[in-house]
Order: structure tokens, then C-alpha cells, then sequence
């Protein structure tokens, strides 16, 4: 996901932010960020608090201007969109929030119909019904916000993001609010609306349990760059950056049994000691019975310390942390590789 401008849903062309300080300094929010989110596709953006998220995603709306760089939305540059040109792209880019944001004075009915009624638009009253079944919530129509749970309010926020038939759908930690069986079923609607609709949908999150569950693409940011950007499941199973392993660890299965590291060491010992491994399969090689074939071909014993099995889409991968003698742990890592599994040293035990 470079910066390529053809055919993409949103483009961030090397893009600079910076806020004035208060002692009269400048806070450089992001710093040359390039981006390209790919039409009809759910893109995840990951970082860390402060790492520039919502300033990336707020200038897709024009909610805030690039200091350098420009953001495109279906090849139109909004920092330099002023009036009724931004109002059209503002049209074509709904949002979500975290906290909802909803009228606690109108109804559901009334939070859906807003956008509507400033759009100037006629006969609202079908549309309002329509994107209200579609979200599940006819039964609640007459209902105000503090009568509803945070999945419901959710869903009213979907619906109104949706009336005026955006083309993209911004998501800022949407379901940050809301327990894991709620986040799932939020989760689960906006994958439906992608699907449907066509929609593209680019969300921000610190999770990447939501990364994982829903989006197809995904890019990681820290300190206002973008360290890592690519498929989601190519980036599960071949993480490249710190951060992105770090993100990673409270997923798959990556982090060090208690036990092993609080003894590892990064370089080998002298004398006899093992050698720990992680071992990542993916694909076609997710299931395969790699280990036992290496203690029965190569008679090498293996001590599985730690692994899941994971799913990206419909895609199975694993990732698990073995030890063996180090003695032969170039032999073994050779045979794994040459099986299309990805090794990786993660120090010795002696
Ligand atoms: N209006 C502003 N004035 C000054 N500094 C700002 C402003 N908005 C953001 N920043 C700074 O820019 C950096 C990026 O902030 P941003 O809110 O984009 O991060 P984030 O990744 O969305 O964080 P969080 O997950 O905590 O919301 C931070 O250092 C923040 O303090």
C-alpha cells in the first residue's frame, strides 16, 4: 500500500501534521505518511495512544488539514476542498465514533433522519425505515439514547453514518466502548455492510483483535509514521516491525511462557543447551504435522512451550514457540523452511 493514487478509495500522499505547542514549538503529529486503502475494503490502521490515528483519519473528512501532503477520497484532494466541494466529499464520508456521539434529544428515528434533513433531502421518512431495519433496531425506532444499550447506540451511529450513502465509512474505535460480544456483533454489521454495500471501510484501533476479524488490509503507525502496511494476513504470519510484534503478542500465542524468559539468553551458551523457536505456518502449511515429521525424519525431539492456531478471514495460521538442542538448530530450521514454514531464533536456555 503505497502512495498510488489509481483507483483507490482514500490516498495519503506523503503527509505531514504538525500542532503549534503552547511553549511556542511545534508537536509533529505525522510525518510522511503514505498510503493507499484499497476500493471495497476493510483497512485497519493500529497504534498506539498518541501515535497519530485520529489525526490521519479525521483529515479524510477535512476535519483537520494536512500541513504538508495531500488526502485524496476517490481522487479528490480534501485539504484543498473548501465549501461546496468539501460539503460533496463530505457527503461521500460517513463516521463512527467511539462515544457514539447521538442526540440524546431525538429518537433513533430522529439521530438517523439528522444528515438527511441537513442534506436537504425529500421524502426521508422510507430511507430512515430502511437503514434502521438494516441495523436490526425497528423495534427501538421510537426509543431515545439513554433507553438504549451500547450496541444499540452503535447501531444508530451506523445507520446515520449510512444515510446519506457515503462511499467510505470512517470508524474511530468504534467498538473501544463496548464488551467482546457486543464488539463481535458490531463487528459483524460492518463486515455486512462492506460486503453489500460495497463500502470501503477504514477504521482506527488499538486491538488487534478487531484488525484481525475484520480487515482485510492493514496498516501500522507509530510515532506519526507508518511502520508497516500491507494484507492483514501477510502481516500475521510475517510481522516485520517491533511495534507490529508487540501488537501481535496479545493474539497469537507470540509472548514467552513465564518460565523460559525468565532464562533466555540472546547469545548461545558453551556447553549443551536449546535452542527457542517460534515457528509460523500459515496457509496450505497451517495444519500440516510438521513437527513429528521433524523427530521422525530427522530424529530431532521437539518441547512445545507455547502456540495457537489463528484465523485472519478464512485463513487458518499458528504460531508456535518450540525448543530443541541447539546443536542442531540450524538442521532443524533448514527443514522447516524448506517446508514453507517461517523460523525465527528467539534466544537459547542453557
Ligand atoms: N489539536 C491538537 N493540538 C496539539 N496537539 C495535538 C492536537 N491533536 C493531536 N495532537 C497531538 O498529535 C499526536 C497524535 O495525536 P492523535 O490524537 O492523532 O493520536 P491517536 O493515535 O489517535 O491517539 P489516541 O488513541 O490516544 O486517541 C499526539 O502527540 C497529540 O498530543
Amino acid at each position: 500500500m503505497t502512495a498510488d493514487t489509481s483507483g483507490a478509495a482514500i490516498t495519503f500522499d506523503k503527509i505531514g501534521k504538525s500542532f503549534p505547542k503552547k511553549d511556542g514549538g511545534l508537536v509533529m503529529a505525522l510525518e510522511d505518511v503514505s498510503l493507499s486503502v484499497p476500493p471495497g475494503t476493510v483497512t485497519g490502521i493500529i497504534g498506539r495512544s498518541g501515535a497519530g490515528k485520529s489525526t490521519l483519519l479525521r483529515m479524510v473528512n477535512g476535519l483537520e488539514r494536512p500541513t504538508s501532503g495531500r488526502v485524496l477520497v476517490g481522487g479528490r484532494d480534501v485539504g484543498a476542498a473548501r465549501g461546496a466541494e468539501l460539503r460533496e466529499i463530505r457527503r461521500d464520508v460517513g463516521m463512527i465514533f467511539q462515544h457514539f456521539n447521538l442526540l440524546s434529544s431525538r429518537t433513533v428515528q430522529g439521530n438517523i433522519a439528522l444528515p438527511l434533513e441537513i442534506a436537504g433531502a425529500r421524502n426521508i421518512a422510507p430511507r430512515v425505515a430502511e437503514l434502521i431495519h438494516r441495523v436490526g433496531l425497528t423495534e427501538l425506532r421510537d426509543r431515545y439514547p439513554a433507553e438504549l444499550s451500547g450496541g444499540q447506540k452503535q447501531r444508530v451511529g451506523i445507520a446515520r453514518a449510512l444515510a446519506t450513502s457515503p462511499k467510505v465509512l470512517l470508524s474511530d474505535e468504534a467498538t473501544s466502548a463496548l464488551d467482546p460480544e457486543t464488539t463481535q456483533t458490531v463487528l459483524a454489521l460492518l463486515a455486512e455492510i462492506n460486503r453489500d454495500l460495497g463500502l470501503t471501510i477504514l477504521l482506527i484501533t488499538h486491538e488487534m483483535a478487531v484488525v484481525r476479524d475484520i480487515a482485510s488490509h492493514m496498516a501500522v503507525i507509530d510515532g506519526g509514521r507508518i511502520v508497516e502496511a500491507g494484507a492483514t494476513y501477510d502481516i500475521f504470519t510475517h510481522p516485520q516491525h517491533p511495534v507490529t510484534r508487540s501488537f501481535l503478542s496479545g493474539v497469537t500465542g507470540l509472548v514467552l511462557p513465564a518460565f523460559i524468559a525468565g532464562k533466555i539468553v540472546a547469545e548461545r551458551p558453551p556447553g549443551s543447551s536449546q535452542e527457542v523457536i517460534r515457528i509460523t505456518f500459515a496457509g496450505q502449511y497451517a495444519t500440516d504435522p510438521m513437527l513429528s515429521l521433524l523427530t521422525s525424519q530427522l530424529g530431532i525431539p521437539v518441547n512445545i512451550l507455547a502456540g495457537a492456531i489463528e484465523e485472519v478471514g478464512p485463513h487458518p495460521f499458528g504460531n508456535l514457540i518450540v525448543s530443541l538442542d541447539a546443536e542442531r538448530g540450524e538442521e532443524a530450521r533448514a527443514y522447516l523452511e524448506r517446508h514453507g514454514l517461517t523460523t525465527e531464533v528467539l534466544g537459547y536456555v542453557g
